[in-house]
């Protein structure tokens, strides 16, 4: 059994209300470990150490931090298959796939580590001859992160490590379902030599650890990844204190693949997209457009190679995909099949649990339904499941209305060989994030995020920094 601690002003410690939460396997339904559920009361004081560590932390030089961050980088690849064998255990997803997440993570802290020295500002143009004008970038303060159980340990770097560079010192409330991943993370950046109080980490629910965060007037900023319900939430309780906020939420891409696309490199290209971390990524294709034309040559390669899949436990060789994380994401997306196929889809494969022998986890078998149409619950909701809904178009102003018909707007695909119809097409879609011909877009270097309700922000790349900082305007009189 695996019974971990909080991290608290550089110790590991209980929670005040010595309450312990479970933590199960996925793929076996059963507990692993046990993780301290922290109270308003643990989320202050981390809030508070934070807070005293801010000081020596944001003016240590840009240099000196830059330095503990790449040693942090440096340690967390040293540990990577450590770390990715316990994501696997608390999350599910197949070893190599935690593996690439925890080498992602890892790169989060190393493009962080240089742009920590790229904080510029600027000098203005005086319209006064005794007045000089400048503009400095400082960083916000006590920064709290809350992060999703899909990505425990990318979606935690690709806020801290911008946080840090900046100069902010940071609260991380990882997902009370993979807490053992943000624990390991924080193992690694302890060893790295931040000094205590500037990274803090308290496990539990969100719901009353969040209620600090939001209350608590320390905490300049929450930056939040998770589902759009949650992050109206929180936006809506920001307001009290105008607190600032990132929201990085729920998605629903379209996918589309036009008559004069490579067929075999867009029918691989969904399947990477699709069924990646058994469909639960905010990016993973929801929706599959596909021309008219090119549609039973289409589907009759991807249903052949869908069915050569193989579902079963993360620790498996060979296995393409994990079980979902638990009943209750089951639940929903065979809600979704079933309200599908009663309203006239037609399940071409798949469509049920899938049952590993000797395991209780909620698995599920990739499953392809076409006939699908706009009256379905699967056309609008994110589904966050091994299920691809087919839907035909005959031109590209009918698929880019299509597309576009989403209350989300993260990520979207195009397949095509046309490079004037890849213009059209990226300029027409309502989203943050566009792949042509290509299903894994998300890079370090790049901004991730999403129009209208897939969040508020950006993270990733120098534009990732920005929300993390402070902007004053300084006018001097120099007689
Ligand atoms: N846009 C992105 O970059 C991105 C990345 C990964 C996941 N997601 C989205 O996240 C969702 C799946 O993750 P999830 O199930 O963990 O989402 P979730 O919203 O249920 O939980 C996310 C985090 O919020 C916390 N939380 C829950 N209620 C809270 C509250 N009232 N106050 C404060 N915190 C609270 C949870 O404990 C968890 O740590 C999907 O919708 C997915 O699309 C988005
Ligand atoms: O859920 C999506 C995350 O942002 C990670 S990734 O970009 O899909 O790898």
């Amino acid at each position: 059994m695996i019974n971990e601690k909080m991290f608290v002003n550089g110790s590991w410690v209980e929670s005040c209300s010595q309450k312990r939460d479970e933590v199960k396997n996925p793929a076996t339904d059963e507990k692993i470990g046990t993780i301290p559920s922290a109270n308003r009361e643990d989320a202050s004081k981390a809030i508070e150490a934070a807070n005293q560590a801010f000081r020596l932390w944001s003016k240590m030089t840009a240099y000196e931090r830059s330095n503990i961050m790449y040693k942090a980088y440096e340690q967390l690849l040293i540990k990577k298959d450590e770390i990715a064998a316990i994501m696997t255990l608390e999350q599910g997803k197949p070893l190599s796939e935690a593996k690439n997440e925890v080498k992602m993570a890892a790169e989060y802290l190393k493009w962080y580590a240089e742009e920590a020295k790229r904080v510029y500002g600027d000098t203005l143009p005086s319209s006064h001859q005794n007045k000089r004008l400048m503009v400095i970038r400082q960083p916000i303060g006590v920064v709290a992160a809350i992060t999703p159980w899909n990505f425990p340990a990318s979606m935690i770097t690709r806020k801290i490590a911008p946080a840090l560079a900046a100069g902010c010192t940071v609260v991380v409330k990882p997902s009370e379902l993979t807490p053992f991943t943000a624990v390991e993370i924080f193992k690694v950046l302890h060893k790295a030599g931040f000094p205590n109080g500037t990274i803090n980490l308290v496990t539990g629910e969100g719901a009353i650890i969040g209620k600090e965060f939001l209350e608590n007037q320390v905490v300049r900023k929450i930056a939040f990844t998770g589902s759009t319900r949650v992050g109206k939430y929180l936006y809506q309780n920001a307001s009290e204190q105008v607190k600032k906020l990132s929201l990085e939420l729920g998605g629903h891409a379209p996918f589309i693949v036009f008559a004069d696309s490579d067929i075999d490199q867009a029918v691989n290209s969904f399947i990477i997209s699709k069924y990646r971390n058994a469909g639960q990524t905010c990016i993973c294709a929801n929706r599959l457009y596909v021309e008219e034309s090119i549609k039973e040559a289409f589907i009759t390669n991807l249903v052949q190679k869908v069915k050569e899949m193989k579902t079963g436990d993360g620790f498996d060789e060979d296995i393409d995909i994990g079980p979902l994380i638990d009943k209750k994401a089951y639940e929903k997306v065979h809600s979704q099949v079933k309200d599908a196929v009663n309203k006239g889809g037609i399940i071409l494969t798949g469509g049920h649990r899938y049952h590993v022998k000797g395991k209780k986890g909620y698995f599920y078998e990739p499953t392809i339904i076409e006939n699908v149409d706009n009256t379905m619950d699967i056309y609008y909701e994110e589904t966050f499941g091994p299920v691809a809904p087919i839907i035909t178009f005959a031109s590209e102003e009918e698929v880019i209305q299509k597309a576009n018909d989403s209350l989300y707007g993260l990520a979207a695909y195009v397949f095509t060989k046309d490079l004037g119809r890849s213009y059209r097409m990226l300029e027409e879609l309502e989203y943050g994030i566009i792949g042509i011909n290509d299903p894994i877009p998300g890079v370090v270097q790049a901004p991730f995020g999403g129009w209208k309700e897939s969040g508020i922000g950006r993270e990733g790349g120098y534009y990732g920094m920005d929300s993390f900082l402070e902007t004053k305007y300084a006018s001097i009189d120099i007689y």
